[in-house]
């Protein structure tokens, strides 16, 4: 088994990246996915969001206004915006739901390799410290995998690939360039990311160059795993 955590900036690339290991053996979980799983009608994260920030964060249909919602966390330009406190609600529960879904990886399969895919694995333990919470389950994320990687690019690499995914039209594109630069202003620069990383994949060539540097990465991330259940060696 061997855990191994996938992050990087907005727009950097983990979601190829994701893809790329998930076909070649890996078994991925997204965060963004279980955040959004419990950010529905139904869970306590839900019902924490609504009890907080307000009703004006509900739409008819009973489920959360993610836009509202992103303008409150994110702030208005110059604002500083309530992010933390939206932080303070789902990264717990988040990283609860990661490793309740790693120990399922790991009891169906012994030698798997579980990645969990996710843009703020550094920035989830800086923002509880800067909260005063150094104790729990965000307090080390070293306790949690065995193994980083990385993906750089710069900035506006990263803010044109976003641009682009979220398919903003011309008349918004402005908007949404100045929205990912508040996102990237709150997450931690590349350099200190890279600093922390086992693995760095500087992600600014094309996509086949990127596919052949992830499956030399998964080849030592199999065998490693290999190795540890051979050798017995189970954390
Ligand atoms: C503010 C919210 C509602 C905006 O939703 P929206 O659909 O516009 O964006 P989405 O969730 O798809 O995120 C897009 C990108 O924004 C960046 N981003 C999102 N949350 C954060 C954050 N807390 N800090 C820094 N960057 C962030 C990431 O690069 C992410 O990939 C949502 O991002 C949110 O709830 N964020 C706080 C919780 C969180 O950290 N989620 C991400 C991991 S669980
Ligand atoms: N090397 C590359 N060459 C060309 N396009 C790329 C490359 N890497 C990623 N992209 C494209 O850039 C966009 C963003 O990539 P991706 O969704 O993988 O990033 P992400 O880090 O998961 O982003 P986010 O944080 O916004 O969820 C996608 O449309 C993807 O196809």
């Amino acid at each position: 088994m061997l855990r191994v955590g996938l992050t990087g900036g907005l727009g950097s690339g983990k979601s190829t990246v994701a893809a790329q290991l998930r076909a070649l053996g890996a078994q991925v979980i997204e965060a963004d996915e279980l955040g959004r799983e419990m950010m529905e009608p139904g869970h306590a994260v839900y019902d924490e969001i609504v009890r907080v920030f307000g009703p004006e964060v509900v739409v008819q249909d009973g489920r959360l206004n993610r836009p509202r919602l992103a303008q409150m966390a994110f702030g208005r330009t110059g604002e500083r915006g309530r992010l933390d406190e939206l932080n303070a609600i789902i990264h717990p529960a988040v990283i609860a739901a990661q490793q309740r879904w790693m120990e399922g990886v790991f009891a169906r399969d012994p030698a798997a390799v579980a990645v969990v895919e996710s843009a703020l694995i550094f920035e989830v333990e800086r923002d509880a410290k800067a909260r005063g919470e150094s104790e729990g389950v965000l307090a080390d994320w070293r306790n949690r995998f065995d193994h980083i990687i990385v993906l750089t690019a710069p900035d506006e690499v990263k803010i044109a690939r976003y641009v682009d995914r979220i398919g903003a039209d011309p008349a918004r594109r402005e908007a949404a360039i100045a929205d990912a630069r508040t996102r990237l202003a709150r997450q931690m620069p590349d350099a200190e990311k890279a600093a922390r990383a086992d693995f760095v994949l500087e992600n600014v060539g094309d996509l086949e160059s990127l596919r052949a540097r992830v499956c030399a990465i998964w080849e030592r991330l199999r065998a490693e795993s290999n190795n540890r259940l051979n050798s017995g060696s189970l954390k």
